[in-house]
């Protein structure tokens, strides 16, 4: 048994709310002031607050396959620093999870090492190459959040549509990277100011955008759950909020850094400015933030994507696509939108824990008496500075250096134990 005292959670209303926590066989037993128990361990939280475990449903955990990136290990633990009770794992790994057997391996390699709940995405297509569609039916009875070929976008209009209705008589969502690589004209960096004034190929917005439009149409003929990755551009955002009008079955995510920085932001030709979709216009980021505020975006994702400081050294051109997230995506969150004003806290719970949990049909994201005990505890005054040489990620790729930020998650408990405790508490 586990009694946290002295904890604040905000109501719907965003109200502060002072209560006690009384943990017991993973579950919260009791919620209010003033709890007394013996025979539980006790934690003076000392006025910080509690939030349902923050729930993250775009991760690259690398493993199996690139290791020296990320391990299972290092990417839970990442999450569990990060406040991150449950994450989703994203299937470009060697193997790629596209059948029965990879499944289970990459299922059976998460039960002996991962920290926190992590579902795996089963692969869209074999391979993620866009080809021939993963045997739904089966993988559907497997432990897997949904189905995704991230990193790639379905080229195909007549496979994502087969896809689409197969896993709509499954009930699994199918979880997409837009991206119509025909539209590229090799790219690496948004087509915008920056890449004109410092001689870079640019990507096109339609490049997201025109994929997005054709998948609502295909997701309202077929009626899955169709469920957008790292949202970036503007006639995204719009495209989705036309979809949400049509009453289509579309729900999206957008990242911290899509919702921070524009491409105005880069700085010396910085590869840890480089992630795929590429950093947009202010025009693009003004949209994706109001399209989170109004409901068009439904979740924060990381997008947490590790690589070896090796592969980043290499100039803009080479560097692979990607930045890490999880440890520092809720301090930069409540500092940036909360405590400006921009968004209420309550507003930052719903799209972090509350939200990402319903979409997805998970029993995560909340806080109340039953309610299984996915807990972050975070210290809304802690200030500091973020170092990438404190992350216990193996990725050290962030554009977040030196940002101060507070915050700062201080214990993770998941299902009743605790997986993560800041020296202080
Ligand atoms: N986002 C990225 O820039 N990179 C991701 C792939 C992806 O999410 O598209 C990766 O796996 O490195
Ligand atoms: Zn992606």
């Amino acid at each position: 048994m586990i009694l946290l005292k002295n904890g604040y959670f905000v109501s719907e209303e965003n109200d502060l709310i002072k209560s006690d926590f009384l943990i017991n066989d993973g579950k919260i037993l009791k919620m209010e002031i003033g709890i007394e128990c013996d025979e539980a361990e006790v934690y003076d939280l000392a006025g910080a607050f509690v939030s349902p475990g923050l729930v993250d449903v775009h991760v690259h955990l690398r493993e199996p396959g690139y290791e020296r990136k990320e391990t299972i290990e290092t990417g839970t633990l990442a999450a569990a620093k990060g406040g991150f009770t449950t994450i989703a794992a994203m299937a470009n790994t060697i193997p790629v999870p596209d059948s029965v057997e990879h499944v289970t391996y990459i299922n059976d390699l998460l039960d002996k090492s991962a920290k926190v709940r992590v579902f795996p995405y089963a692969a869209i297509t074999i391979g993620e190459r866009g080809e021939e569609i993963v045997d739904v039916e089966t993988l559907a009875n497997m432990n897997i959040l949904g189905f995704s070929d991230d990193g790639r976008g379905i080229q195909e209009a007549g496979v994502m549509y087969q896809a689409m209705k197969r896993a709509k008589e499954v009930n699994k969502p199918i979880v997409a990277h837009c991206e119509d690589d025909s539209l590229l004209f090799g790219g690496y960096l948004h087509d915008g100011e920056y890449a004109k004034e410092n001689g870079h190929k640019g990507i096109l917005s339609v490049s997201e955008s025109a994929q997005i439009a054709r998948d609502i149409m295909l997701a309202q003929a077929t009626g899955v759950h169709y469920h957008i990755c790292h949202i970036s551009t503007k006639e995204s955002v719009e495209l989705v909020r036309f979809a949400k009008q049509q009453g289509i079955h579309v729900t999206a995510e957008v990242s911290p850094h899509h919702l921070l920085l524009c491409d105005m932001d880069i700085k010396n030709d910085d590869t840890n400015y480089k992630m795929n979709p590429p950093l947009r216009s202010e025009r693009d980021r003004l949209a994706c933030v109001e399209g989170l505020l109004d409901g068009t975006i439904d979740v924060i994702a990381t997008d947490h994507a590790p690589h070896h400081e090796d592969e980043k050294a290499r100039n803009l051109y080479e560097a692979p696509f990607g930045i890490v997230g999880l440890e520092t995506a809720f301090p930069l969150m409540y500092t940036h939108f909360v405590k400006t004003g921009i968004m209420t806290l309550n507003q930052l719970v719903n799209c972090m824990s509350r939200k990402p949990a319903d979409i997805f049909n998970l029993p995560y994201g909340k806080l109340e008496v039953g309610a299984i005990a996915d807990l972050t505890i975070i210290d809304l005054e802690k200030e500091m500075k973020i170092d990438p040489q404190h992350f216990v990620s193996k990725g050290k790729n962030t554009p977040f250096t030196g940002y101060c930020v507070s915050g700062w998650p201080v214990m993770t408990l998941v299902d009743g134990k605790i997986v993560y405790q800041a020296m202080n508490l």
